[in-house]
C-alpha cells in the first residue's frame, strides 16, 4: 500500500530518521511510537505528501508521491493533524462536506450521496447531534471527531493520524481506536497512527514502528518489537509489561532512586 525507500528526515543538522526501508500492506493497522520530538509527526507529514524527504522517497500503490496528481493522491490517503485551527464558522455538516471535493471532479457542490456518507461518518463518531454547530464552539474532544469524521468521509484505502485518542474520553479512546482497528480488519483499510498510550496502541495494532530520534528506527509486528527491553531503550525509560487475561498492559517501571 505504502513504502518508504531509503527515507531519511532532517531537521536542521539533526537526522532524526535514516534509510528507512519500510513496507505497509493493505489491512495493515500500524502505530508510531517513540519519544517526544523524535520525528513521528515529521514523519506522518511526509508519507502524506505534505513534507518532501531529505533523501529518499515514498510510494503509494508503487507510484512515487509527486507522481500522484493532487486529487487523486486526495482519494488515496487522508490524514489527521495533531492540532486545527478554525478560523471561520463553518458548520459541522461543513467541515465533513468538504472532505468529499476529491470527489466533484466536475462539479462544485456535493451531492445527496455526499450528505449520507458525511451524516454516516459522524454518526459513527457519535457526533450527529452537532451538524449544524459552528465547530468553533466543539470543545477538544467533539472537535477531534468530527475531524475524524471528515477523514473517513473522505474514504480512502490509506489513514494517517496524528495521535487521533488526544483529547477523547476513556470511552471514545476505545471507541475511535477499535474502529480504526475494524476498519483494518474488515474492509482492508490501512492505517498507520501515533499514540503515547502503548496499552491502547498495543490493542489495536498490528505491527509498530519505533523511531529513536537519531536516525535509528525498528519496524515489525507488534508480537516483535513491542517487547519491554525494546520500547525501555526507544523511550528512554524502564517499562514493564503485565499480562491481564489476553491483554498487555504497559507500565512504567517504577523509579529505583
Ligand atoms: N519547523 C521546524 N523548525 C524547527 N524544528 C522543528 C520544526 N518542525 C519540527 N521540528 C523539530 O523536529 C523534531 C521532530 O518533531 P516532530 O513533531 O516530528 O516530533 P514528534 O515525534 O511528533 O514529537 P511529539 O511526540 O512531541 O509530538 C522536534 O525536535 C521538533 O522540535
Amino acid at each position: 500500500m505504502i513504502s518508504t525507500h531509503n527515507l531519511s528526515l532532517k531537521i536542521g543538522r539533526r537526522q532524526l530518521i535514516a534509510d528507512l526501508n519500510w513496507h505497509v500492506r493493505e489491512g495493515e493497522c500500524w502505530s508510531v511510537i517513540g519519544r517526544n520530538g523524535a520525528g513521528k509527526s515529521t514523519l506522518l507529514k511526509t508519507l502524506a505528501g505534505l513534507r518532501e524527504p531529505d533523501s529518499g522517497y515514498v510510494t503509494i500503490q508503487n507510484r512515487a508521491l509527486p507522481d500522484w496528481p493532487l486529487p487523486e493522491l486526495a482519494r488515496q490517503r487522508a490524514f489527521l493533524a495533531q492540532s486545527r485551527s478554525d478560523a471561520f464558522a463553518y458548520s459541522v455538516i461543513e467541515t465533513v462536506l468538504s472532505a468529499r471535493h476529491p470527489y466533484h471532479d466536475n462539479r462544485y457542490w456535493e451531492g445527496s450521496d455526499d450528505h449520507a456518507i458525511a451524516l454516516k461518518s459522524l454518526e459513527s463518531m457519535e457526533v450527529a447531534d452537532l451538524a449544524e454547530r459552528d465547530v468553533r464552539t466543539l470543545s477538544g474532544g467533539e472537535r477531534q471527531r468530527v475531524a475524524i469524521a471528515a477523514m473517513l468521509a473522505q474514504d480512502t484505502p490509506l489513514l494517517l493520524l496524528d495521535e487521533p485518542a488526544n483529547a477523547l474520553d476513556l470511552a471514545h479512546q476505545v471507541s475511535v481506536m477499535s474502529l480504526l482497528a475494524r476498519l483494518c480488519r474488515e474492509q482492508g483499510k490501512t492505517a498507520i497512527m501515533i499514540g503515547h498510550d502503548l496499552t491502547l496502541a498495543h490493542s489495536v495494532s498490528t505491527h509498530a514502528l519505533l523511531l529513536m530520534g537519531d536516525g535509528r528506527w525498528l519496524a515489525g509486528t507488534t508480537a516483535e518489537v513491542m517487547r519491554a527491553d525494546i520500547l525501555s531503550d526507544y523511550l528512554g525509560h524502564p517499562i514493564d509489561i503485565l499480562q491481564y487475561g489476553k491483554r498487555s498492559i504497559f507500565i512504567p517501571s517504577e523509579d529505583i532512586a
